[in-house]
């Protein structure tokens, strides 16, 4: 079977490449030239483990191939994913610029029976908008040809993209035709033996399924911040918190960790997309109005811990941060709550000193020279009043404390991930705090 798949990024990049790893041939489309350039030397534009090896080795076999412009495939294949990005609009609602952008090109350009299959995340109705925009563009052709939308949203995480798409819990497709059902079913059929479900369903289910699923899982994020922030007021642990009821089989245990916020490509603006979508059709949905106000809340949470500590004197402190992006194993920087606190510590006139194993150069690219980007965990630490820890990469979790120490001009750390034993830094020498403790 033959495929394009619109937009290489984040999604569109994994799913190509994953198809073709799984036999499909596919034609990765994307409008930024450089990207693609890159791409057909073998350069890869994001940083995720196990991406690079695969990439090379479905290009080398002929199976994975990268083009500017959809019409060089569009009538070779049988399904077209779009996967291109629908970022906020100023009142929080998904712009579907790009999505409608390659459904009129589509329907510019077929000359046969496609199926169009949207993996971006779109609200409810975007799927009819679609049809309606290829319709128009045929309309204008004189050409009466068939085709099938569908919905097939992408539950993928940064980091972990290859294997969550190789092995997901669950693959869901919204159709409106058997043969619309056919195809994904043979499409998906080779990844089956990872013993995972497609989930059929109507298109609206299937564009909202993606929308609850994120605003479950931010939920459970945001209600944990809050129990956590409680905990420090009354004197519990949130750690212990966690563990006592995520062994609770209804609660479970994933997605409970207190922290500094949720960050990232989706969860914000996705949240605000359905807010946006309650309140256009007269609904108030309440608990995410205020996911999203804890959210915002916790972003500051050790700015104030620091602020308390040096009593609101910050002006010319010296201050290091280990971590930068919104998760571990990315080096994305979109929506990275370390922004919200740089932004805190630059204002308050602190001097700030930042190290990430991979995100240093897309946050040069971001913040330019309003911080100092640090060689190591150590340099970093230098003459420093204070360490914040914002990310939980691997290779924070274990330093040398004592030379930690010796570097440090105030032995004072911020862990805002929660992955330090407090025994362990105290016996150092160190004035430690975590979120919820
Ligand atoms: N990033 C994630 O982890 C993730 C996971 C699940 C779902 N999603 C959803 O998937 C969608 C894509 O997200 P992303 O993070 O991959 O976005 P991205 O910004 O990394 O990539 C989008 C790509 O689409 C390209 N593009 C825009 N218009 C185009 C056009 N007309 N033709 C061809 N290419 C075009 C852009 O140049 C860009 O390379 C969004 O709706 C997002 O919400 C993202
Ligand atoms: O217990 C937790 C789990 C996560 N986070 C934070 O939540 C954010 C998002 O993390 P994660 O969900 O792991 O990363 P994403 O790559 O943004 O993936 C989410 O967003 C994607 C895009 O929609 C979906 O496909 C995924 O299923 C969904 O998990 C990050 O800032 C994490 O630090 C916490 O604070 N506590």
């Amino acid at each position: 079977m033959k495929i394009a798949i619109v937009g290489t990024g984040y999604v569109g990049l994994v799913t190509g490449t994953c198809f073709a790893e799984m036999g499909t041939e596919v034609f990765c489309v994307d409008v930024n030239a450089e990207k693609i350039t890159n791409l057909k030397q073998g350069i890869i534009p994001i940083y995720e483990p196990g991406l690079e090896e695969m990439v090379h080795r479905n290009q080398q076999a002929g199976r994975l191939h990268f083009t500017t412009d959809l019409r060089e495939c569009l009538n070779e294949v049988e399904v077209l994913f779009s996967a291109v990005g629908t970022p906020p609009d100023e009142d929080g609602s998904a712009d579907l610029k790009y999505v409608l952008e390659v459904a009129r090109t589509v329907g510019r350009n077929m000359t046969k029976h496609l199926l169009v299959v949207t993996k971006s995340t779109v609200p409810v109705g975007t799927a009819r908008k679609i049809r309606e925009a290829i319709q128009e563009e045929l309309d204008k052709r004189n050409l009466s040809i068939e085709f099938d939308v569908a919905s097939n949203p992408e539950f993928l995480k940064e980091g972990a993209a290859i294997k969550d798409f190789m092995s997901p819990d669950r693959v869901v497709v919204g159709v409106e035709s058997e043969r619309a059902k056919e195809l994904m079913t043979r499409l998906y059929r080779p990844f089956l033996l990872n013993n995972f479900r497609v989930i059929f369903m109507d298109v609206p289910s299937a564009e909202m399924t993606k929308y609850a699923a994120n605003a479950m899982l931010a939920t459970r994020i945001s209600f944990m911040n809050d129990v956590a922030n409680l905990c420090e007021i009354v004197g519990a642990d949130v750690n212990m918190v966690r563990k006592g009821i995520g062994s609770d089989g209804r609660i479970g245990n994933r997605f409970l960790y207190a922290g500094i916020g949720y960050g990232g490509s989706c969860f914000p603006k996705d949240i605000k997309a359905l807010i946006k979508t309650a309140r256009s059709n007269g609904y108030r949905m309440r608990i995410l109005e205020a996911v999203e106000e804890v959210n915002e809340e916790q972003k500051s949470i050790l700015f104030r811990k620091l602020d308390d500590y040096f009593k609101g004197d910050l002006k010319g402190k010296r201050i290091a941060m280990w971590g930068l992006a919104f998760k571990p194993e990315t080096d994305d920087m979109r929506e990275a709550p370390s922004l919200v606190l740089i932004d805190k510590l630059l204002a308050s006139g602190c001097e700030v000193y930042v190290y990430d194993p991979v995100s240093m150069e897309e946050t040069r690219r971001r913040l330019g020279n309003t911080v100092h980007y640090a060689k190591d965990i150590y340099d970093a630490v230098v003459d420093a009043d204070a360490l914040l820890l914002v990310t939980e990469w691997k290779e924070f979790r274990m330093p040398s404390w004592s030379a930690v120490k010796k570097l440090m001009a105030t032995p004072l750390i911020l862990d805002g991930r929660n992955i330090y034993d407090v025994k362990e830094l105290e016996e150092n020498g160190f004035v430690y705090h975590c979120v919820g403790r």
